[in-house]
């Protein structure tokens, strides 16, 4: 059998690999550049092998022309150029990349990785332009060669002029459309910002003729405009410099230039890896909330380098979501790119690497926490909530990672504590890690449950955010220490009046059997408290779902109604319990009245909302009178 080889309509494979490839236009700029990199590069390579070659790295730039008027934008390089055979080769021939192969022959040494490797992107110059030329004069030959082509209709070879090495590329810029206005490529200020974006870390300067304003000479008032050439791009990637020479300033200015913020970062994080996969990243925790950080429109992510080259503005796979605060960037020569290079092949490297920054991001907020516990405190200030977030989600999947990182306020220390500080202080009898919850510190430390185990001398952990106690209930418990709510149930605490209070409590039990009746549904029961030593009255809850949980679940859009088990306590030590044993005996009638009463005392307490107010201050009228 014959085996026929496929057939493939360039013309309309160009076509729609122009137009379909790349989500924006402004990317052939960054393609374009890059080639002219790689060029220079392949000089660099060849000079290592060849005595006769020298690489004077200040004698080798990239320069970008713009000319408005004839709607034309130029990039000269003094890289390698092409022969009349390679232009052929490597420009007359979709996805052949002669830089791949030069890759492929020369090991890459000292970061100086070429860029290249699809064959693909100098094409995405005709997203832009509708004619171009590519003018080359290889190192070595005495002969230049210029290659044009439309796009459409294959390309055209003559011999040129030029007479330094290098590689000269004139895009006749398209013509404005109602939708798309070309000649914005064409504007100093675009041109420096496209190159600032996706070249800034080109190792060689790329230069550009920039028009300024200056007073002319002998008047206060008249200005007249210059051309002056500059340099665009920072060149060194801070990432890859030794950490030895970089102050604290140069971070901060590298955090400030790259807009990853406007306040001063807490601290910076440098990574440089050398192992399987390589990589360098920068990352920054910032001092202060940004403002949309809460909100629907805050995407996470750090900046995703490949050899220097912008990737992807926001990477979000490099960072979990409970560090989603962390700014800064990743550059990796490892990474398998897509031909657009704006989408990652497949993830391999890029979870390696997550995993790694994750891990380096605890350890440095750990020690942060050991080191500098103001600026820790200060940091927890802002994202301690995420962290909490991250204990929660994913079905805690990552709550060990996390665990030693979170503080919440103590009753004891007035001041944020770790779970780590208050496991290594309790006493031996002490069974549980308490907490309590509310609105905020103050409202806690006035709540009747805490009364028990704070005349135990117990610490109270006080839970402020609505996550805090969903977060607890999903660490379960921390050192083998279950976490206990103040209000619930069993406070595990032996008391020695214990049996004196089941006493009464049966003594008394028709009693609380009608107070239960008098609220029905309400509440579960109505019972002696063991925890009140000097409020008459106060809610406490059974089973899992907690009164704290209850607001929280009920304050969401998909409201499930979910209700605690509330249970009304009476302190059998205060003069209101002689009340209602009176008037169970007496007056039944004002039993119900107190019973909803207490009830309503203990709802308010709580910071639940009274179900019928009117009724409510009635009701402490009838007492009045
Ligand atoms: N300015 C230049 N100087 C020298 N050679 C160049 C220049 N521009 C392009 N080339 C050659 O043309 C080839 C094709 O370029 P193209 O941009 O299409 O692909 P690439 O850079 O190899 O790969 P990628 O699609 O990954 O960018 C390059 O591999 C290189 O050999």
């Amino acid at each position: 059998m014959i085996k026929q080889e496929f057939k493939a309509e360039s013309k309309r494979l160009l076509e729609m690999m122009i137009n379909s490839i790349y989500s924006q236009k402004e990317i052939f700029l960054r393609e374009v550049i890059s080639n002219s990199s790689d060029a220079i590069d392949k000089i660099y390579y060849k000079a290592l092998t060849d005595d006769s070659l020298r690489f004077d790295k200040d004698s080798y730039y990239i320069k970008v022309e713009p000319d408005k008027e004839n709607r034309t934008l130029k990039i000269i390089d003094t890289g390698i150029g092409m022969t009349k055979e390679e232009l052929e080769h490597n420009l007359g021939t979709i996805a052949k990349s002669g830089s791949l192969a030069f890759k492929k022959e020369n090991d890459s040494k000292d970061g100086h990785d070429i860029i290249g490797q699809f064959g693909v992107g100098f094409y995405s110059a005709f997203m832009v332009a509708d004619t171009v030329t590519v003018s080359s004069k290889a190192l070595g030959s005495d002969e230049a060669y210029k290659w044009e082509s439309n796009g459409t209709d294959g390309y055209t070879m003559e011999p040129s002029e030029k007479d330094s090495v290098g590689t000269e590329i004139t895009l006749i810029m398209k013509e404005n459309t109602e939708d798309e206005n070309f000649d914005e490529f064409l504007e100093e200020y675009r041109l420096k910002a496209i190159i600032k974006k996706y070249s800034d870390f080109i190792r060689y300067p790329i230069k550009m003729d920039v028009t300024s304003r200056r007073p002319i000479e002998g008047s206060d008032n008249e200005f007249e405009e210059y051309q002056e050439e500059q340099v665009l791009n920072s060149m060194v990637p801070i990432w890859r410099k030794n950490k030895n020479e970089l102050t604290p300033e140069d971070y901060e200015n590298f955090y400030n230039e790259k807009h990853y913020g406007f306040d001063k970062p807490i601290k910076h994080i440098h990574i440089s890896v050398d192992g399987t996969v390589r990589y360098n990243a920068i990352l920054f925790i910032p001092e202060k909330i940004p403002f949309d950080y809460y909100s629907k429109e805050f995407e996470k992510g750090l900046e995703l380098y490949s050899s220097g080259v912008l990737i992807m503005d926001k990477c979000p796979d490099l960072l979990p979501d409970y560090f989603s605060f962390v700014k800064g960037m990743v550059d990796s020569e490892d990474l398998s790119l897509n031909i657009s290079r704006e989408i990652l092949q497949q993830d391999k490297q890029l979870k390696f690497i997550a995993k790694n920054i994750k891990n380096k991001i605890k350890r440095e907020l750990e020690s942060l926490l050991k080191g500098d516990r103001d600026k820790y405190e200060e940091f927890y200030q802002s994202f301690g909530r995420q962290l909490k977030f991250g204990v929660y989600n994913d079905f805690g999947q990552d709550k060990d990672v996390l665990k030693d990182l979170l503080m919440f306020y103590s009753s004891k220390e007035k001041k944020l504590v770790t779970l780590d500080e208050y496991v290594s202080r309790m006493s031996e009898d002490q069974k549980y890690i308490y907490y309590a919850t509310g609105e905020t510190n103050d409202r806690i430390e006035k709540l009747p449950q805490t009364e028990l185990v704070s005349e135990k001398g117990f610490e109270i952990l006080y839970f402020t955010d609505d996550i805090d106690e969903f977060a607890i209930k999903m660490l379960m418990n921390y050192q083998e220490k279950e976490f206990k709510s103040v209000s619930s149930s069993d406070l595990g605490i032996d008391e020695d009046s214990e049996s004196n209070t089941d006493t009464q409590q049966q003594e008394n039990k028709e009693l609380f059997d009608y107070m239960k009746d008098v609220l029905s549904d309400k509440v579960k029961e109505v019972k002696l408290s063991k925890r009140l030593k000097t409020h008459p009255v106060c809610l406490s809850t059974d089973g899992e779902v907690s009164i704290e949980m209850e607001k929280v679940l009920n304050a969401m859009p998909n409201n499930q109604n979910v209700k605690a088990d509330k249970v009304l306590e009476i302190n059998p030590n205060h003069e209101v319990f002689q009340t209602l044993k009176a008037s169970f005996e007496n007056d039944k009638e004002k039993l119900s009245l107190y019973t909803n009463l207490l009830y309503n005392q203990a709802l308010l307490i709580e910071g639940l909302p009274i179900q019928d107010p009117v009724e409510f201050t009635n009701d402490i009228c009838k007492v009045m009178v």
